[in-house]
């Protein structure tokens, strides 16, 4: 076995019944302390791959085969409670929409408490004293009156910092960052590659990166696939992809971000 390979993906097949688009055979590895970006259409899979990985896909309304390695451990014989072991402690997760992301009617302390004790045997003044110094180390001033808030009367760009905040908590081997930038102004796309650097730098995780925008890849990722219809259509190095794109679509996608980068500068 490559210590050096946290999460190996090979041959990963997801299909909902009744729905056209099949995911099929997907195969990724994502490095120790690398950033692996995951690129595509939209309604290619790639929120459906970050579930598969978690373990959220519903065998009810799901079928899915092939091989999903954690750390040498194969994740898809797990069942829903050894998967709740892992995620949020060795896999941390950083959701596309923060508002969705936490319990209205939970304060901020809750959500750090729930998610620390869960994983670690700890009081909850202990769970609370780490949660400010995780606030404090993404940047967040005044941590104290934000544990006593409620994720209604945050901002999203305040939810998506305390979203990481939590996910570093526990000091994960992986990242999955699912679309962290979609729907956000250039101001704080700019304020989550930021967020983003700082933890790869401070915490050196492996990070699977989730995204349309290819000037995010091309800031954080090493390494990148490009879904399209629900496979992966081209894969290598970010430079090389960028610089030398094989498929229309990359063509097409790189073009699509350049354009909005830029118009958010106008
Ligand atoms: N729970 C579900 N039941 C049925 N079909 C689903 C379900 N989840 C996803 N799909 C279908 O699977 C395909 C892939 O969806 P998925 O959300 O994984 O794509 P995506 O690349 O993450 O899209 P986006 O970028 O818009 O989030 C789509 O056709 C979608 O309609």
């Amino acid at each position: 076995m490559n210590n050096d390979i946290v999460l190996s993906v090979k041959g990963l097949h997801i299909a909902y019944p009744g729905e056209e688009t099949k995911i099929q055979d997907i195969t990724f590895s994502v490095r120790r302390g690398a950033v692996f970006g995951l690129a595509g259409e939209s309604g290619s899979g790639k929120s459906s791959i970050c579930k598969a990985i978690l373990g959220l896909l519903e065998n009810r309304t799901s079928i899915f085969s092939g091989s999903i390695r954690f750390c040498g451990r194969e994740l898809t014989d797990l069942s829903g409670d050894q998967h709740r072991a892992i995620n949020g402690k060795d896999i941390g997760y950083i959701m596309q929409n923060p508002m969705a992301a936490f319990d209205p009617c939970l304060k901020i302390s809750a959500h750090f408490s729930e998610t620390i004790r869960a994983h670690l045997p700890c009081s909850k003044r202990d769970a609370l004293c780490l949660g400010l110094e995780m606030l404090e180390r993404v940047g967040l001033s005044h941590a104290d009156r934000m544990m006593n808030s409620y994720p209604g009367s945050l901002s999203g760009g305040m939810l998506q910092r305390i979203m990481t905040a939590i996910a570093i908590s526990m000091n994960p081997i992986l990242i999955i960052a699912d679309e962290p930038t979609t729907a956000l102004d250039t101001q704080s796309r700019e304020t989550v590659l930021d967020l983003l650097s700082f933890v790869m730098r401070e915490y050196c995780p492996a990070m699977l990166l989730v995204s349309h925008d290819m000037n995010l890849m091309e800031k954080m990722a090493e390494d990148i696939a490009i879904m399209y219809q629900g496979r992966i259509v081209e894969s290598g190095s970010v430079k090389r992809v960028l610089e030398n794109p094989q498929h229309e679509y990359t063509c097409q996608l790189i073009e699509a971000s350049r354009f909005t980068w830029e118009e958010g500068r106008c």
